[in-house]
């Protein structure tokens, strides 16, 4: 009887559709768990082709090339550890989620997904088909029970797998960050340890995809439902877990990693969001607009830890009604970041644009089409910069005015990726400040502040007209945020949000911007999901919408 076994914990961070550099991935790993003695090493959900795949699955092509790339895997296990790990696996013509082990040079089993998250950011009822409930998988003696990420999440799989003699629960996954997601994860692992009395080992990828960031933060929880050992969370990392037969079951050790308190986690969300978006498509590095403002502040202090201060660019681009502060602000900013700044005076273009529409316009009142111009002059500069010298503009947005439609379409909406989408300007302040106060592991910012104090507390103001604050227009965002959390998040009534102790014509108002705004969204970057419900695949409200709450 097998007596013990060492079993590696591969937390990598795969590319999706490079099949040939995931493979490559994947065996530089295997190798440093083969040097440390793994039995076994396992994998993520879809490790292979990368998670999530999408509609690239519906294509022969990319099901055949991952095939071929199990293929070669299996053969590397003719000697050595044996691998457990997540592939798209088309049987009698069907195409499912699966988990294979490879052992003994061979695909030595197969497990299929039985539950296809079908809500959220998750489309997989889509795109396989559910396989049966499984069966343990017996290697080297030992039986495993193998459930694929969502299969955690229910009672059925794990129980059934316990009644089958399963000795060691293997949980490969695709598990996308949101805020307070890792307790969530480590919730549903108790309740199946609880229930079965088994250990479970979770393995989670790592790394950014489109508008998804994957945290990592796998471990193993012991069969008296203790944690065991964890992996930390937002790197690449491998670690070996120990495991000897007991009169009880199995029992394991292995390394315990720093846990990440909530704002690191949100900060490290966007870092390595836009980190993984930039070099996965190649760009050589990012260009915003520095207003002096707070969210290009936090944006760029972003950019810098993610990609180092050189790949960075940032322009001032003042017009009539930049305040000799904001001037002053965001030279500061570049300065602690270390990033190069231009300025380039946007008055020329609104003088230009004016004088070309006077005849148009006539004597008609200046209003938002004025404002909107600076905007988009902004926008185009930018733009032009991306298109003479390859950085992708970086769009400096955040939930709160995405949520209300406050920024300009083709304006300061333009950009590729919008760092600051889904997190809101209350929680924006915060993380700026948390950032101004620590400098998290494995960031290529600089040490202590990396915005001036008056940044954090400086009114905040567009600068679109003369003396114009955000809260002309808008709530005060502490207000505005609480709305904005029950109507998004918690999907609340007019009711619901009044019951939480906002008054009831903020509440309308707040709502109609919300559906009003809808159409600006869907023109809108992408960004990194770090709530619940963030905007995009996740929150699908029609842009023609006559519906009025009562
Ligand atoms: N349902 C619909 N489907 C498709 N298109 C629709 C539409 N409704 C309006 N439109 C179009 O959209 C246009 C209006 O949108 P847009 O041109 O963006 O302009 P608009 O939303 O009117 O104005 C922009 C607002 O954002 C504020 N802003 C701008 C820049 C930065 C910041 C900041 O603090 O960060 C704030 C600014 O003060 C102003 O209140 C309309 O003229 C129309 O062409
Ligand atoms: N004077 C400026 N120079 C450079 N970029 C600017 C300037 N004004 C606005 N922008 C760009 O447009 C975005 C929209 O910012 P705006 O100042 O209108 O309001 P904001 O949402 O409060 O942003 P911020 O807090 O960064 O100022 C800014 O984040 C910045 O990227
Ligand atoms: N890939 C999946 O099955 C993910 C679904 C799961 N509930 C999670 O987010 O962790």
């Amino acid at each position: 009887m097998t007596e013990s076994l060492r079993i590696a914990l591969a937390q990598i961070n795969p590319i999706v559709g490079d099949i040939a550099g995931n493979v490559a991935l994947i065996r530089a790993a295997r190798s440093r768990a083969a040097a440390q003695g793994a039995d076994l090493v396992v994998f993520g959900e879809l490790c292979v082709c990368g998670y999530p795949p999408e509609d690239l699955v519906q294509k022969g092509a990319f099901l055949d090339a991952c095939r071929a790339g199990v293929d070669e895997l299996a053969a590397d296990t003719a000697s050595g550890p044996a691998i457990l790990i997540g592939a798209p696996w088309r049987e009698a013509g069907q195409v499912h989620n699966a988990a294979l082990l490879l052992d003994d040079g061979a695909v030595a089993d197969v497990r299929l997904k039985r539950h296809l998250p079908n809500y959220g950011v998750f489309d997989e009822a889509r795109l396989f088909v559910p396989g049966p409930l499984p069966r343990p998988i017996v290697f080297r003696g030992v039986r495993l029970g193998v459930l694929v990420c969502e299969d955690m999440w229910y009672a059925d799989v794990a129980d059934a797998l316990a009644r089958d003699g399963a000795e060691i629960l293997v949980v490969p996954n695709g598990s996308p960050f949101e805020d307070d997601k890792p307790g969530m994860r480590l919730d549903h692992a108790a309740a199946r340890v609880a229930a079965t009395g088994l250990p479970l080992i979770y393995v989670n990828q790592v790394g950014g995809q489109d508008e998804l960031v994957f945290d990592g933060g796998s471990f193993v929880v012991g069969g008296d439902g203790g944690l065991a050992a964890s992996l930390p969370p937002w790197r690449a990392e491998i670690a070996l877990t120990e495991w000897r037969r007991g009169a009880e079951g199995w029992d394991c050790s292995g390394p315990l990693a720093a846990p990440c308190g909530r704002l690191e986690s949100l900060y490290l969300a966007m870092v390595v969001g836009l980190r993984d978006y930039v070099t996965k498509n190649r760009f050589p590095g990012i260009v915003l607009g520095l207003s002096g403002g707070i969210d290009s502040a936090l944006a760029a202090a972003v950019a810098v830890d993610a990609l180092g201060a050189d790949r960075v660019h940032c322009v001032m681009m003042p017009s009539p009604y930049t305040s000799v502060d904001s001037l002053e602000d965001a030279a500061q900013v570049a300065a602690l970041l270390g990033t190069r700044l231009d300025t380039v005076d946007i008055r020329p273009a609104m003088e230009a644009f004016t004088g070309m529409l006077a005849p148009l316009f006539g004597d008609a009142a200046p209003d938002t089409t004025e404002e909107n111009l600076q905007s988009r002059a902004r926008g185009l500069t930018l733009m032009a910069l991306s298109n003479k010298f390859g950085p992708m503009v970086l769009s400096t947005g955040n939930k709160s005015e995405m949520s209300c439609g406050y920024a300009t379409l083709y304006g300061d909406m333009c950009g590729g990726y919008a760092v600051l989408k889904d997190v809101y300007k209350t929680t924006v302040f915060a993380v700026s400040d948390w950032r101004n106060h620590h400098r998290p592991q494995g960031v290529l910012g600089p040490e202590g502040r990396v915005m001036p104090e008056r940044v954090l507390t400086k009114p905040p103001t567009a600068e679109l007209r003369p003396n114009q604050t955000d809260q002309d227009s808008l709530p005060p965002y502490e207000v505005l945020d609480g709305i904005l959390h029950c109507l998004i998040e918690g999907e609340m009534s007019v009711a619901e949000t009044c019951g939480k102790g906002y008054d009831e014509d903020v509440v309308r108002r707040v709502w109609r911007m919300l559906d009003r705004a809808e159409y600006k969204r869907r023109q809108a970057p992408p960004g990194v999901k770090i709530t619940a419900r963030s905007f995009g695949k996740e929150r699908r409200y029609p842009i023609t919408n006559a519906f009025t709450p009562r």
